[in-house]
């Protein structure tokens, strides 16, 4: 299948801050690995305030923000949990004149791990529905963060949500042994029918990196966007960050090329 239109790269610079907490010197600088990944190319630039401030803390949301506002046409995504302290960090960026173009609902607990599953419905419809409501108030586009499944995808859009970002780590985690990697593909190719059908827009994001992406890209009709962060900071150790970003472009780019093998096919 060839993918109709380009996929927009924003760049999680969550692991910047995380080294950044490290020492107490401010370096690296979340701000100047922001500028390079914009000057290399990137479409935007995704961070996760989480509430126990272990990477991404309010100041570094309003600092990004804040350069963003000189690079019109790139795009600022913020993650987070909307019951616990997205909404008040997304008021505080548009009290101060910053822009804001998309929060992404992610239901994480405070303090863990890692994101590592998505949304529910019927379960958590009833609560999302005013805080998409406030946040689209905001400004805002709304993407819910969600598994693969197709069933869930109407019911999504029924709550307000504009996007759904699909949920990749069970794809990266299957991705090195053909057989699983096919039927993962199946799943998300089948969630992306259902979340376009349903009018939604469909980014993705988790674990994606320079080995897996092309392939997902090729197999996953529509994906506007992917937020990409932690394989591409480990890339960028060894590669520097314009470096890193134009690879990933590079991928993105790749999975554009009718010359480039369709995974589900070649399967
Ligand atoms: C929603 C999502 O997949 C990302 O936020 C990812 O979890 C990065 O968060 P950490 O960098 O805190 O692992
Ligand atoms: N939404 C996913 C994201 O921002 C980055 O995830 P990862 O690449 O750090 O796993």
């Amino acid at each position: 299948m060839m993918a109709s239109h380009r996929t927009a790269l924003s760049v999680n610079v969550n692991k910047v801050a995380l080294l950044r907490n490290s020492r107490h010197l401010g370096i690296p600088s979340v701000v100047r690995a922001a500028t390079l990944c914009l000057q290399a190319g990137a479409h935007g630039i995704t961070v996760h305030p989480r509430p126990d401030q272990r990477h991404i803390r309010p100041a570094d949301v309003f600092d990004i923000g804040t350069l963003l506002r000189d690079w019109p046409g790139r795009e600022f995504n913020i993650e987070g949990n909307p019951f616990h302290n997205l909404l008040e960090v997304a008021r505080d960026v548009v009290a101060r004149g910053l822009p804001l173009h998309q929060l992404t609902f992610v239901p994480d607990d405070v303090g863990q791990f890692t994101s590592d599953h998505g949304w529910r419905f019927p379960e958590d419809a009833e609560r999302l529905r005013p805080v998409i409501a406030q946040a689209q108030a905001l400004g805002a586009r709304v993407s819910l963060f969600m598994d693969p499944e197709p069933a869930q995808m109407a019911a999504a859009r029924a709550v307000g949500a504009d996007r759904i970002e699909l949920y990749t780590e069970p794809y990266a985690a299957a991705w090195a042994e053909p057989g699983a990697r096919a039927a993962q593909l199946q799943r998300y190719r089948a969630a992306a029918h259902a979340a376009l059908a349903a009018g939604l827009g469909v980014n993705a994001g988790h674990d994606l990196n320079r080995d897996n992406l092309t392939d997902f890209l090729r197999a996953v009709p529509g994906v506007a966007e992917v937020s990409i962060g932690h394989a591409l900071t480990a890339d960028a150790l060894e590669l520097g960050f314009p470096a890193a970003v134009r690879a990933y472009l590079a991928c993105i780019e790749a999975a554009h090329q009718a010359t480039t093998a369709d995974p589900l096919e070649s399967a």
